[in-house]
């Protein structure tokens, strides 16, 4: 086996970035935390990775998604619940509620404390439906393309994806992901409930520059386009009780059919990205999530519907919310993170691509604002 390990001079390299790292926890300011938390992080993992035995780190990597597989049996067992409040399950409880083999339980369990069984810190987010899920819906409708992609890949000669070819996602299942959803109401509803798990974005002070700009009761303070059940929208105006003017959440009407109501103080509109913007004279036009699911021509396409209205109407804003990779070294996670969007035709961004493609529609990047999660808010403006 080839020897592989990091040499020690690199590793005493990372040891003195990860001391300036925790150095920099001690003199953040409040604003300063969270980022100083998350570049600790970076390097602790950079530490992590250096000192791994790389032959050793192989199989667990590939068998990583056991957990995601676990963690379905868990949900099918309808258990969750019994770990609230940090209780421990009794193997015979399990097996009582189940009625599965002893050795199933054992398998699918970590035995903690005896015949007995408590979340760690891992499990403990799953005691929230919209991780698991997400989990689903990532583990049932997501996985078999990524399985698929060395054939589907293969068999498209290795060509990158076009409107005409189609996604991976495409190439796997005989639909795109959201045509397909609209056709699968119950899938929908986990696709929905799952894209809640992701931590609301609060790197965008919305309460200062809603205020900023002005904004009274009958305006429209807010569209979020593509905004699925309204989650964000409804975690701001929680967030921030005193913000003026109308939220609306635009998303396929598929995706409203599964959710029930909008939140209070959220309007619903069903509407299109790839046709003309319905609603004008809105003080921001908010896409989260979205363009990391389409390709460069695709973004150009849903932008071509907002830009003329920007142009129309300079005090509105535009704010799109994605990773902004780094333009060199990104991190495993963000490598994966962008491999993830690509079965669906899309991307992660490094700020020269956002630029990039921004530009195509006449746009530049005004701000890039980041708060504690690890996607931003780029600010665009008219060229
Ligand atoms: C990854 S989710 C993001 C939802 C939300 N913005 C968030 O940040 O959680 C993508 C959303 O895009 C919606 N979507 C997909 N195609 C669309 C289209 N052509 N027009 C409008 N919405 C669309 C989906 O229904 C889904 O709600």
């Amino acid at each position: 086996m080839a020897e592989s390990a990091t040499p020690t001079e690199e590793v005493r390299v990372i040891l003195v970035d990860l001391k300036k790292a925790a150095a920099g926890l001690d003199t953040a300011s409040n604003s300063e935390l969270q980022n100083a938390r998350r570049t600790l992080q970076m390097q602790a993992q950079k530490l992590v990775y250096s000192l791994e035995e790389p032959n050793a780190a192989v199989w667990p990597r590939i068998f990583q998604v056991n957990v995601s597989a676990a963690l379905e049996v868990i949900s099918q067992f309808g258990i969750w619940e019994r770990f609230e409040g940090g209780k421990s399950v009794f193997l015979a409880e399990i097996v009582t509620l189940t009625g599965a083999d002893e050795s199933i339980i054992a398998h699918i369990f970590v035995e903690s404390d005896g015949p007995k069984f408590t979340l760690t810190s891992a499990g403990k987010p799953y005691l929230h439906p919209d991780h698991r899920a997400f989990n689903n819906f990532v583990f049932f409708d997501l996985l078999p393309t990524i399985m698929a992609m060395p054939h589907t890949l293969a068999e498209h000669q290795y060509r990158a994806p076009t409107k005409q070819t189609g996604t991976p996602f495409k190439w796997a299942n005989g639909e795109e992901l959201w045509t397909w959803m609209g056709s699968h109401p119950d899938r929908a509803a986990q696709m929905v409930a799952g894209v809640r798990s992701h931590d609301p974005s609060n790197a965008y002070p919305w309460d200062v520059e809603l205020e900023k700009l002005g904004v009274q009761d009958n305006d429209i303070a807010v569209v979020d386009v593509a905004g699925g059940k309204g989650h964000i929208m409804d975690e701001v105006r929680r967030r921030y009780p005193n913000i003026k003017g109308r939220f609306i959440v635009q998303d396929l009407l598929s995706t409203f059919e599964a959710v029930p109501t909008p939140p209070e103080g959220v309007e619903f509109m069903a509407y299109d990205i790839f046709t003309p913007q319905p609603v004008k004279d809105a003080f921001i036009y908010h896409y989260r999530h979205i363009f990391h699911n389409w390709s460069d021509g695709d973004c150009t396409t849903f932008l071509g519907h907002v830009v003329p209205l920007l142009k129309l109407q300079p005090r509105s804003k535009l704010l799109l919310v994605d990773l902004v990779l780094p333009d060199r070294d990104a991190t495993m996670q963000q490598a994966i993170a962008d491999l993830s969007m690509f079965p669906l035709g899309g991307m992660e961004r490094s700020e020269g691509q956002w630029k990039e493609l921004l530009a195509k529609s006449g746009l530049g990047i005004r701000n890039i604002w980041r708060g504690s999660e690890l996607e931003a808010c780029v600010e665009c403006y008219v060229l």
